[in-house]
């Protein structure tokens, strides 16, 4: 991930992030840091300067393009923290970063034509956050894609910022929303107060879902013939999953330190359906000889502790039900792709304490600020362990397992196909009160804040170790032809219990997978991450969810 940040000051000297925050976005970003400083105003009584600065991640184009990227000709800069795996339908060769760039210079043109960039930012396909200064016009354009896969915060008061994270202590940010693109004139503002952002939508049609899609909301006329194995959907879905998950998981440089046959990808794995899923099919797709990690936390909950004096932290997570189901899975890829070399990685290290997750309470509240309950804290540990891709190292043909550190420095996440499929509690429960019509509408909720509530507060835990996270159920075609997919091709509840194989929930996915050989998979329960990995209700069992976390 990049760490990406503006800074738009009113007097003459131009402001820098301090060292801590600075630190934050380096953190995020660790292969470079650029600073870019541009005196907006200067006519005598007053002045503004924007500061752009970026640090780099770098995955992409054979080389490290150095960030903030610049437009010689036209003094136009763009800090990039994204992945454009298409421009206008076409995939991004070489850097995407460098492509975006001259995709925006090109739209504004001498003229610096507003409407022709926001086209061209409307016709990138992938995650990103991003802050362009179309030099030209005194245009400062930022947003995130359309789904909010990556974090960007605003901070207004002396100073207008914008930044991926926020500084120590997090006060006074908020999330920029992921409903369009912002626009700032500057020239006419004599102080940064005065500033005035713009919202332009992503998609003028307000009826598609997250502007990727219109949503298919068709009740079937009578009982539906059972999903099998053989319905076009199943193979659709297995077709649409490849596509997503060639641009994530090909290409990924060495990283640094790395042999070429070492991990440059680890799947985050509880060892469930979904992520699952993404493993078995990335290895049909991965060169042959490249490794891949399997990532999997689990926790010593001290309330467990507590009932269970006799076991030790090692044993308690051995107990987490993550960690079983993690193993399973693991085993049965290993049975299933004997030739891949998949190594399992248990995490946050063995023996390590409740104390040591404690320790890091301070930094993870800040990183996933705004988002403030008990619930974002016991995620984002959860995710925060995992993407840290530290702990024990066991490879299949070797069943010792050794203190090992993922050399991965991408990251896929299952996230996504609970929503797209089916798969909560909730929409059987939907189905059983009010059948089809209850659970399209249930369903048309799930899709509509994909992504959005959560995503930029995964993103800040996650980017802080060096790595970038990717969500191959999120990709823009996948997502577009799953919620234009009538609802009993995605789930099944007209056809349950005897004679089924598998659940209604998601069962395309589970169709699939059984396709794929993974039938222990095929069969897993929906259980969320805090649960699986037994973050959540760490002190006491009854606080709530939604409680807000005293610091
Ligand atoms: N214990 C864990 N260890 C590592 N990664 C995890 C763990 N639990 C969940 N994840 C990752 O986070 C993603 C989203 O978590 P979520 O709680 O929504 O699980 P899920 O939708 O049931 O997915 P899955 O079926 O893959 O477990 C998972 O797909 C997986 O990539
Ligand atoms: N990871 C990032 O966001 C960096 C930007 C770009 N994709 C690159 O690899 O250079």
């Amino acid at each position: 991930m990049c760490g990406i940040h503006a800074a738009i000051s009113a007097d003459a000297d131009c402001h820098k992030p301090s060292p801590g925050l600075e630190q934050r976005l380096r953190n995020r970003g660790p292969d470079h840091l650029g600073v870019v400083e541009v005196p907006l105003r200067q006519d005598g009584e007053s002045s503004l300067c924007l500061t752009l600065t970026s640090t780099v991640l770098s995955l992409r184009g054979g080389h490290l393009a150095k960030q903030p990227l610049r437009d010689a000709e036209s003094g136009s800069v763009l800090c990039w923290n994204g992945e454009a795996w298409k421009l206008g339908g076409k995939p991004v060769e070489g850097n995407d970063g460098e492509a975006v760039l001259s995709l925006l210079t090109a739209a504004s043109g001498e003229l610096g034509d507003e409407d022709s960039v926001l086209h061209a930012l409307r016709s990138i396909e992938g995650p990103f956050a991003f802050i362009f200064l179309d030099k030209s016009a005194k245009r400062l354009f930022y947003g995130r894609d359309r789904l909010g896969r990556r974090s960007l915060l605003l901070k207004r008061g002396d100073e207008f910022l914008l930044s991926s994270v926020a500084e120590a202590p997090a006060k006074g940010w908020a999330e920029v929303e992921a409903d369009g693109c912002y626009t700032i004139q500057l020239g006419e503002a004599s102080s940064p107060m005065d500033l005035m952002p713009t919202r332009h939508d992503w998609d003028q049609n307000k009826s598609l879902v997250s502007s990727i899609g219109a949503f298919n909301a068709t009740v079937p006329a009578a009982v539906t013939p059972p999903l099998t194995g053989q319905s076009p959907s199943v193979e659709h879905l297995r077709g649409h999953l490849t596509e997503s998950l060639r641009p994530r998981v090909l290409n990924v440089p060495t990283p640094p330190m790395a042999e070429t046959s070492d991990a440059r990808v680890a799947v985050l794995f509880s060892g469930g359906l979904d992520c699952t899923v993404l493993a078995r099919i990335a290895s049909d797709i991965m060169p042959s000889g490249q490794a891949i990690d399997l990532i999997n936390v689990a926790f010593e909950n001290p309330r467990i502790a507590s009932q269970n004096t006799k076991l030790s932290t090692a044993e308690l997570c051995e107990l987490c039900p993550d960690r079983v189901t993690g193993r399973r899975s693991f085993a049965e890829l290993s049975a299933v792709c004997p030739d891949r070399p998949w190594r399992f990685v248990t995490a946050p290290q063995v023996n390590v304490p409740y104390e040591e997750t404690r320790a890091h309470r301070a930094e993870l509240i800040d990183l996933m600020y705004p988002h403030n309950t008990e619930m974002d804290l016991s995620i984002a540990c959860a995710l925060y362990f995992a993407a840290r891709g530290q702990g024990m190292g066991q490879v299949d043909s070797r069943p010792d397992a050794e203190p090992y550190s993922t050399t991965a420095r991408v990251l896929l996440s299952g996230l996504g196909a609970d929503e797209l499929f089916g798969g909560y509690v909730r929409h059987a429960t939907a189905f059983t009160r009010s059948g089809y019509p209850g659970l399209v509408d249930e369903l048309k909720l799930d899709v509509g804040r994909l992504g959005k509530r959560n995503l930029g507060r995964d993103d800040r835990v996650m980017a802080h170790w060096g790595r970038e996270v990717r969500f191959p159920y999120l990709d823009e075609d996948l997502v577009r032809w799953a919620i234009e997919l009538p609802a009993w091709e995605k789930c099944d509840f007209d056809n349950q219990g005897a004679g089924c194989d598998f659940d209604p929930e998601k069962r395309v996915l589970r169709l699939l997978a059984d396709r794929l050989g993974i039938r222990s998979v095929a069969a897993e329960k929906k259980r969320a991450i805090q649960f699986g990995a037994r973050t959540a209700k760490m002190e006491s069992g009854r606080v709530k969810g939604t409680t807000l976390i005293l610091a």
